[in-house]
């Protein structure tokens, strides 16, 4: 039997359509997981199993994540690395996280998702590159499928340690043996090529100065013989850039390119250093990019030229990125931030909230492979956030309710619609008890802290 569900009097409903069209009094009618209708309220069916009264709601499709690391939400602001660039921040986090447990793993990520669910994001990617004391990308997987999450779970590495030139301490490296082996394990266990899947596998080396030339091209290679997407990080900042000189002699993006790391199935994290040449690979090649601002500030990175690579036709998404280098997860704030970052480094109208809501939505669709997701339209999967826009943060800026939504204070969502299912209502998670996972998550990270002292 089929359920449906009508979403209707949105004060305004921002479909992300061809036309960029934006409904006044706006509704959707879904059936199970995908939409059926989108149009004027008056226009669709009046009834359905579940009716949502969206009056004085802005409409949105579920904002889309496409980098972050969940397990560093146990690791904000540690005092050791509130102020060192990436190189030096990573190295005095490395020992920390070797401490990390497989329950860690599972709670710490049904942490980041609450957090990213309650900020308008419906679909997140996660880049897990550390695996000690017996974590499994499978904790990760299962704690998404508990809370509710679409879920692109990249399986992340690192197999270059210091004794061989790479940034982590050995202890915390696998072998590359054992990283493809797991990894082929984990695509054949999980992965859902088909539209509207809840659940997919990356396959996610961690940067160049931590997995080898080999276990790039081997990555690739697996990727695509199963037809999965690849993840990594790239050109984030100029020590990063002054070790692919020195290392292998190229620029990150002729690196990239000389490991088979490009193309539509391929997505870099930051980029913040990518240069033009780098900026037109990417476009002729249909590589993305996931823009991570609030983390390339907090580690003084640097300003990603989002705007250059938009002109030139790159696929750009919005990451978080990891909670120990940003240190929230709130998704409507990464918009803003990324609306705001490139007008500090390319003028007022580099981007504007408009732009800022595509990259959060067209472009996570895009980058993460997926034609199902970003918009409202018949036969997409039914992601979709409601804002209420009689909050104090948006007092005097309902002239333009959707670009209040970037300009103001970033709000959390009234209620989330994932693949059909009300996830959040009335501003509470329905799927767990979020005080108990906040609770555990604190005692957790203390314990944490604590093992490496
Ligand atoms: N922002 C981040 N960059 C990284 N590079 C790398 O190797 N690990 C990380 C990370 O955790 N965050």
């Amino acid at each position: 039997m089929s359920k449906t569900l009508l979403i209707k009097n949105a004060n305004v409903l921002v479909t992300m359509n061809e036309q960029r069209e934006e409904i006044s009094n706006g509704a959707v009618f879904i059936r199970d997981n995908v939409i059926e209708q989108v149009g004027p309220s008056a226009t669709l069916p009046q009834t359905a199993d579940e009716v949502i009264d969206a009056s004085h709601h802005v409409v949105l499709p579920g904002l889309i994540n496409t980098h972050h690391h969940m397990y560093q939400s146990l690791t904000r602001a540690v005092p050791a690395a509130q102020n060192g660039e990436l190189f030096n921040w990573l190295t005095n986090l490395y020992p920390i996280w070797a401490n990390l447990t497989p329950e860690m793993i599972q709670v710490s990520t049904q942490t980041a998702m609450a957090e990213l669910m309650l900020s308008g994001c419906t679909t997140s990617s996660d880049h897990l590159y550390i695996y000690p004391n017996g974590c499994r990308l499978d904790d990760s997987l299962e704690a998404a499928q508990e809370i509710g999450m679409r879920f692109h779970a990249a399986r992340g590495s690192m197999s270059v340690g210091q004794s061989k030139g790479g940034l982590p301490p050995d202890r915390v490296v696998e072998q590359e043996a054992d990283i493809l082996r797991d990894t082929q394990r984990l695509i054949e266990t999980y992965h859902d090529a088909e539209r509207h899947a809840m659940q997919r596998i990356v396959v996610a080396p961690c940067s160049p100065f931590s997995v080898s030339r080999d276990l790039m091209r081997e990555s690739a290679s697996m990727a695509r013989s199963f037809g999965v997407s690849l993840h990594t990080h790239l050109a984030e900042n100029v020590n990063d850039i002054a070790y692919s000189r020195e290392k292998f002699n190229m620029t990150p993006a002729e690196y990239a390119e000389d490991c088979g790391w490009v193309g539509h199935d391929v997505w870099h994290a930051h980029c913040v250093q990518l240069d033009d040449a780098g900026i037109n690979l990417f476009a002729h090649t249909h590589t993305g990019i996931a823009h991570c601002p609030c983390s390339n500030m907090r580690l003084a990175s640097g300003i990603a030229p989002i705007r250059k690579m938009l002109d030139a036709g790159v696929s750009v998404g919005l990451g978080v990125d990891g909670c120990a280098s940003n240190d929230s997860g709130h998704m409507m704030a990464e918009v803003r931030q990324a609306m705001l970052l490139q007008r500090v480094g390319f003028g007022p109208d580099a981007m504007t909230a408009r732009q800022a809501l595509e990259v959060a939505t067209l472009g996570g669709a895009k980058v993460l492979n997926r034609d199902d997701i970003g918009a409202l339209k018949p036969g997409m999967s039914a992601d979709i956030v409601m804002f209420d826009v009689r909050q104090i943060g948006f007092a005097g800026a309902l002239h333009d309710p959707v670009a209040a939504l970037v300009f103001c204070t970033p709000p959390n969502v009234a209620c989330s619609i994932i693949n059909g299912r009300v996830v959040i209502r009335d501003g509470r998670l329905t799927t767990i008890d979020l005080g108990q996972v906040i609770e555990r998550h604190n005692t957790l990270a203390f314990a944490l802290a604590e093992a490496a002292r």
